[in-house]
């Protein structure tokens, strides 16, 4: 059986009674060979899309979660997560023509800045008290609300309100706090678990197998090593990035170079046969953003020409909507695009009857990703076994 996803292959004239025996087919091949069943997920997207916390959810959900040994060994992780937030904070105010509220600010800066930029093993509780003066400053909190001018971790502000918590001895990572801890990505690391398929397909159980891989500019040349036998890909999209530039390059807006990864991902050849299932990702952050003031259209012009559309309207309710729309817009424009043929990886045809799949997402949020993978899984599942049946057919 060849496992080829979302591509609409179902034959009309199948009788039920066909399709029954479809069905008990498929199931008898999955239980009776698992390992050629399994399902090839490969997730793709730009640098802090959000990959690596869905591999972590995948983990929550379906492996057991994290030991408190595994807990334990975040800890390094997390420290490093606020000294790099504490010291990057500290080091834009100048350049931000920021100052700081009061001369212990000014003092508990210099301490920042004078420590490596490795994070201490052990937060001293003079370490404690001038990340806490730093954070309760007004100065730091202007520069805060301007992070969208300079590289900041999304999790800064979550790891610095729970910093006393954090700081404490016996400290152990809350699963909260794992999702939110950040380490680049480099090289490609997979997971394998075994979900139950619904009664409704047959019961039992079925393999998947993820793929995570580094999205930086420099990390992907390395994903070619893992397309062959991929049945379906995630592409992660940031939502919140449409006023941020790239670490790597910063000239280039991150959302528009998401965008530009996102067609070559769309029109790569070696991809063709994959299905593609888009989450737009961090939808709680572009939301947060745009309550603060800001707005997509001082860095996507055309935005107030797609907001003025009637045919929008009856789904758009306030500015986040429209937003939220507008991205997915510009990913389906993208799908109906003609294909120009500058890149050896490009699909040869200009016209492709591919499917993509749109799902809003919040990575860190373990309820919001069990409930979209299990329609990703249920799509997955009913396609295969629609699969099995055109083949037999
Ligand atoms: N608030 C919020 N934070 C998120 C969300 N998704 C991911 N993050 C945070 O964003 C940061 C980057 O996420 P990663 O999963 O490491 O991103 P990645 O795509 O694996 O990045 P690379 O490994 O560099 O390719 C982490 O600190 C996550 O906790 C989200 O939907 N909302
Ligand atoms: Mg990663």
């Amino acid at each position: 059986m060849k496992l080829r996803l979302l591509r609409c292959l179902r034959n009309p004239k199948q009788s039920t009674r066909q399709k029954e025996e479809v069905h008990h087919h498929m199931i008898s091949d999955m239980s009776s060979n698992f390992k050629d069943t399994t399902v090839k997920i490969l997730l793709l997207g730009t640098a802090e899309s959000g990959k690596t916390t869905i591999i972590k959810q995948m983990r929550i959900l379906h492996i057991n979660g994290f030991t408190d040994d595994e807990r334990r060994e975040k800890i390094p992780e997390i420290y490093q997560n606020i000294h790099d937030s504490i010291k990057q904070l500290v080091l834009q105010m100048e350049p931000l023509g920021l100052r700081f509220g009061s001369v212990t600010s000014e003092r508990s800066a210099h301490y920042i800045l004078s420590l490596p930029a490795e994070a201490p093993e052990y937060f001293t509780e003079e370490y404690c008290d001038h990340v806490v003066t730093l954070w309760n400053d007004v100065g730091i909190r202007a520069c805060y609300d301007r992070s969208n001018e300079f590289p900041l971790l999304d999790s800064a502000k979550y790891f610095l309100d729970n910093f006393a918590r954090i700081s404490e001895e016996e400290y152990i990572p809350s699963t909260e706090d794992i999702l939110h801890s950040r380490k680049v990505t480099t090289g490609i690391s997979k997971i394998t678990f075994r979900v139950p398929i619904p009664k409704s397909l047959g019961g039992g159980e079925q393999e998947f197998r993820m793929y995570d891989v580094g999205g930086q500019r420099d990390e992907r040349n390395k994903w070619i090593q893992v397309f062959e036998g991929i049945q379906a890909v995630l592409f992660l999209i940031s939502c919140s990035e449409f006023d941020q530039n790239l670490r790597e390059d910063p000239k280039q807006n991150r959302l528009q170079e998401a965008l530009n990864l996102f067609r070559a991902v769309w029109q790569n050849r070696f991809l063709a046969s994959a299905g593609l299932i888009v989450f737009l990702n961090k939808y709680d952050i572009m939301e947060r953003k745009i309550r603060a003031g800001k707005h997509i259209v001082d860095y996507f012009p055309e935005f107030e020409e797609f907001s003025k559309r009637p045919q929008q309207q009856q789904s758009c309710f306030d500015e986040c909507d429209w937003t939220k729309m507008f991205i997915k817009q510009k990913m389906i424009d993208i799908t109906h695009e003609q294909f120009k043929r500058n890149s050896r990886n490009q699909c040869d045809v200009t016209y492709s009857e591919r499917e993509c799949y749109y799902h809003f997402t919040v990575a860190t949020d373990t309820r919001c990703i069990r409930d979209v993978f299990s329609d990703v899984q249920q799509m997955i599942l009913s396609e295969n076994i629609n699969m099995a049946g055109s083949s037999l057919f």
